[in-house]
């Protein structure tokens, strides 16, 4: 097979065909050309590329090996706070009011971006998204979005909008014309613009050590262009920070990566919940991934196995459950029932009264055969209602934004993950079985 042949295999096999470049994409060359212009130096030749799965991401012209750096963006070129202090902006601040670096890089890409190319910044800001996916920015609500995700969305808006009324008390002289565009500064401020920078800040920032020496602004958070274009996997290996003797920030591989993937970095810890509401999308079988559970989830399927109208729940274990924080966040995860949830299900269905005897037993996790029986057989059943709850939730979602499919696709991996906590959890069942019926030949061989 000759050179072309053998690219052509290779396109096919890593999934390439559906790929576009976007090498040739203005917004991107003039991205380049600035950050060279500005003393960024390449480590690595990446290929924007727009991804059928992730959307716009790099990949990689050449085979990385472990410890590549891929990137080093001089601190000149990072949107810190620092960066927003230094600037003719920062007099419209009221310097007795305390700010977080979210809200102070928001407000400065606001005004940034209304400079338009008279903006420093005006390459980076220009190829920044118009549009993101994450629920913020919906413009009309889903029908039957399950309360856990409403719940975590109307969160993170309430905390954007206080930011922005905080802003906007802070602001001072509203009503001034600025010299740019002579719209009044308030007008420039608009919720609209605010919710589009908050966001590009909540899906772009990076960590950076906390900035000293800012007197009324706590800020640990830099916008770094070209840095921002890497698409996130759980699974990725990097190392990133800042390497104050060569005054940039730099990202390495840990791990090697073949010519023609995808590179991505990871942006935190992150359970798809998280993604979808923060970032707008979710990974496959993501290991950060959790179903939370409440006390009546547990107590109702008690409730129906036993079918008695009360649990064995006195007092004192309420108030044990209580002391030890075991009623906040029980869960089911790809292991199985977690720790909490086994112990809550253990404390509801014992006749043991003593409580240091239950303590005991649920910080030794030693339990007799039965006593795991039971938490096992509850425990299935809690995993089978959740999976049918999930089955409903999607049954019903109707999303009115194709952005809002991420819902499906999240509630999807849900039930993927309880599907792998079913097995566990049966299996431990049988395991749990198989040992008493050995226990019980033992006994009748005696
Ligand atoms: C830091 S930006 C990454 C670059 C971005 N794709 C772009 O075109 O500018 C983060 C955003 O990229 C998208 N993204 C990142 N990782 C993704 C993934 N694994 N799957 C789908 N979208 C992803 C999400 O929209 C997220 O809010």
């Amino acid at each position: 097979m000759g050179r072309t042949g053998r690219r052509r295999k290779h396109k096919k096999s890593s999934g390439e065909q559906n790929q576009y470049r976007l090498g040739a994409d203005e917004k991107m060359i003039a991205l380049m050309q600035w950050l060279m212009r500005n003393g960024w130096q390449k480590e690595i030749t990446f290929y924007p590329t727009e991804f059928p799965n992730t959307g716009r991401g790099l990949m990689t012209k050449s085979v990385l090996n472990k410890g590549d750096v891929l990137v080093n963006i001089p601190l000149s070129l990072l949107i810190t706070a620092r960066t927003v202090c230094n600037s003719p902006i920062y007099k419209y601040l009221n310097e007795n009011v305390k700010y977080d670096g979210h809200e102070i890089l928001a407000f400065y890409l606001v005004w940034e971006k209304h400079l338009n190319e008279q903006s420093f910044w005006y390459p980076y800001i220009n190829m920044l998204p118009e549009q993101l996916s994450t629920p913020l920015f919906w413009s009309s609500e889903p029908l039957h979005l399950p309360k856990f995700i409403s719940d975590e969305i109307n969160g993170s808006l309430n905390n954007m909008k206080e930011s922005y009324r905080n802003f906007l008390n802070h602001i001072q002289c509203k009503h001034k014309k600025c010299e740019h565009c002579n719209q009044a500064i308030v007008e420039i401020f608009n919720e609209k613009d605010f919710i589009w920078a908050w966001c590009i800040v909540n899906t772009r920032a990076v960590y950076i050590p906390l900035e000293k020496n800012l007197h009324n602004i706590s800020n640990s958070l830099a916008l770094a262009p070209y840095l921002d274009l890497f698409n996130h996997v759980p699974s990725a290996q990097v190392e990133a920070m800042l390497i104050e003797t060569q005054n940039a920030y730099q990202v390495k591989t840990l791990v090697p990566v073949a010519k023609y993937e995808q590179v991505f970095i990871e942006y935190g810890a992150h359970s798809n919940l998280k993604l979808l509401i923060d970032y707008g999308f979710t990974v496959p079988d993501n290991h950060h991934d959790s179903i939370s559970l409440s006390l009546e989830d547990i107590y109702n399927v008690i409730k129906h196995l036993c079918q008695v109208s009360h649990v064995n729940m006195s007092q004192e274990k309420y108030k044990f459950l209580k002391h030890h924080n075991l009623m906040k966040n029980p869960c089911l995860t790809r292991e199985g029932l977690c720790w909490k949830t086994m112990s809550i299900i253990f404390i509801l269905t014992s006749d043991i009264t003593n409580i240091k005897l239950l303590e005991s037993k649920v910080y030794s996790s030693l339990y007799s055969e039965e006593e795991l029986k039971t938490i096992n057989t509850v425990g299935s059943m809690l995993v089978g209602n959740k999976i049918q709850e999930f089955e409903t939730y999607i049954e019903l979602f109707v999303p009115t934004e194709s952005d809002q499919c991420a819902v499906i696709a999240y509630l999807k991996e849900c039930i993927e993950l309880l599907k792998v906590c079913l097995l566990i959890v049966n299996e431990n069942n049988e395991e749990v079985v198989d040992e008493s019926v050995k226990e019980f030949e033992d006994k009748e061989i005696d």
